[in-house]
């Protein structure tokens, strides 16, 4: 929370301290190592006294109301309308053709760059490392961040071919306390993934402390406050605190694609996302997947009186996310994939006027802590409040808002649980990536074969949990949305399992 240059004497933390009441952060100063006492102080240096106070008044508040009907939406939730959501499975061709140009035109020209949103830990994956480090188990071994480098090397590419241009797609990518060090890390020792490390530019999310229910900041250990990111809408303050929207504006960046680190199949600054929302003149924008079933952990893009707005999954009552239309329809069908455009301009707005307004969200956490005896207890029930921000609430101070339907099956599987949960595994993610380079294979024609060289009848259908029938793995290097696979795949005999790099790629052109 806030940032102070210098650090505070034993006295001045006291101090300030006490003024908000939470003397009690110093009570086992007598047992400390010079060491510690100095981390401890130093964290306290970066709790800023106004803030502080009001913080640790509002989280209590929030744990009485929590549990309360009161602040609910739900009442106010009405779902937005059709005509007012763009759509891929309902546009022709040619549209799609037109956003798409639009895109690239766009990114040829550099005013596009990409935000991932990283800051996270990754509690449900249950993994120590920072999620973009995952392997969900591909042939190739990639990683999350792995195939997002690589799908902007080649969307990039795909602008120059196209424009005769060698323009470059930043990457902002927003990580915390726990994620910036590892995160800096992998880059470095896997060479940005050939991307130019001057156009990867990583910062720090702010943390603020976990309250108890008396209001009192929690201690995890004798000299550690617990501390928590502040939610992905940390991404405002994060901006100016790191001067983010200077360089974008140094580099000419006027267009952003914002996204969450988890989604095995995003599109990294989707051309057709992209120039759909340029074409529309919209400052804001939320790719929206249809809902698969009341009560999948997404958020839902609605109106609430007549704003455009997202409930989150943990803010819905069941009985509303239920609601069915007269066709059997989910009435509230939107659901948020965490992918965002938002104009640089709008960005500077939201952080210059409004950052303030946003909302604060609360969740009541079990929270690790150090009882009056300095022993540490983990909690078996909540007993510790989180304040969060997110980042969709900013929507309400758009001027022209956009929702466009993209297809789940080609843009959306989240990596949230660890395998043997039902639901966004690492299992089901690999096996949607996978499904989708078998479908864009066969449409390119190519045929598989098994180990014996017998044909794999092809399928063209599949429900979501049947793996394919052949494996098929095509690098982002050499197709980003299924294009240019025909001159290489057509009529081919493809031995599962397949793996279409840049080097079998080039095999293949030599074959032709
Ligand atoms: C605050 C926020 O951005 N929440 C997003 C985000 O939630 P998670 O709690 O990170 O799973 O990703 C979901 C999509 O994977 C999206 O539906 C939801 O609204």
């Amino acid at each position: 929370m806030g940032r102070s240059e210098s650090m505070l004497s034993f006295e001045e933390a006291k101090a300030r301290l006490e003024t908000a009441g939470q003397g009690h952060v110093l009570q086992f100063w007598a047992e400390l190592s010079a060491e510690e006492s100095n981390t401890l102080l130093e964290e306290i240096s970066k709790l800023q006294p106004e803030e502080l106070l009001e913080h640790c008044r509002a989280a209590a508040e929030a744990a009485s109301r929590h549990s309360s009907a009161d602040g609910r939406l739900d009442a106010r939730m009405k779902p937005v309308p059709p005509e007012f959501i763009g759509s891929v499975r309902k546009s022709d061709k040619e549209a799609l053709q037109i956003w798409g140009d639009e895109g690239l035109l766009q990114i040829s020209q550099d005013r596009v760059a990409v935000l991932l949103l990283a800051g996270g830990q990754g509690t449900r994956l249950g993994v120590p490392y920072p999620k973009g480090m995952y392997n969900v188990g591909l042939p190739s071994g990639k990683t999350l961040y792995q195939i997002q480098a690589e799908r902007i090397q080649k969307v990039q590419k795909l602008a120059n071919v196209k424009h005769g241009s060698r323009c470059t797609i930043p990457w902002y990518i927003m990580t915390s306390e726990f994620t910036l060090g590892p995160t800096e890390r992998f880059f470095k020792d896997n060479e940005y993934f050939g991307l130019c490390p001057s156009n990867v530019v990583m910062f720090e999310q702010r943390m603020i402390p976990a309250v108890g229910f008396d209001g009192k900041i929690i201690l995890e250990k004798k000299n550690k406050i617990a501390m928590a990111p502040d939610g992905n809408g940390g991404l405002y303050r994060a901006l100016v605190d790191n001067k983010i929207l200077e360089d974008m504006e140094r580099r000419g960046v006027e267009y952003l694609h914002v996204y969450c680190v988890d989604n095995v199949l995003v599109k990294m600054a989707d051309p057709v996302f992209i120039g759909f929302c340029v074409i529309k003149g919209a400052d804001c924008g939320a790719k929206v997947v249809d809902k698969a079933y009341p009560a999948e952990p997404v958020g839902v893009v609605c109106l609430v009186d007549g704003m455009y707005q997202v409930i989150e999954y943990s803010e819905i009552q069941p009985e509303t996310a239920e609601l069915r239309g007269p066709g059997g329809e989910l009435l509230l069908s939107a659901g948020n994939i965490c992918n965002h455009f938002f104009t640089r301009d709008f960005l500077k707005d939201v952080a210059e006027k409004f950052e303030s307004q946003l909302k604060q969200h609360v969740a009541i956490k079990k929270v690790p802590f150090v009882d009056g005896e300095g022993n540490l207890v983990k909690s078996t029930k909540p007993n510790g409040i989180k304040m969060e921000k997110f980042v969709f609430d900013v929507f309400q101070f758009s001027k022209k808002f956009v929702a466009f339907e993209v297809l789940r099956e080609e843009e959306f599987s989240p990596l949230k649980n660890a395998d043997g949960a039902p639901l966004d595994t690492p299992t089901t993610a690999r096996r949607s990536l996978l499904a989708q380079h078998y479908r864009w294979a066969l449409a390119a024609g190519g045929n598989f074969l098994d180990e014996q060289d017998k044909p794999i009848p092809p399928k063209h259908s599949m429900t979501q949990n049947e793996d394919p029938p052949a494996i098929c793995e095509i690098s982002p290097l050499v197709s980003y949305f299924g294009e240019g696979l025909e001159k290489l795949l057509k009529q081919k005999n493809l031995k599962s399992p397949f793996l279409l790099d840049e080097n079998e790629a080039e095999n293949l052109v030599k074959t032709t």
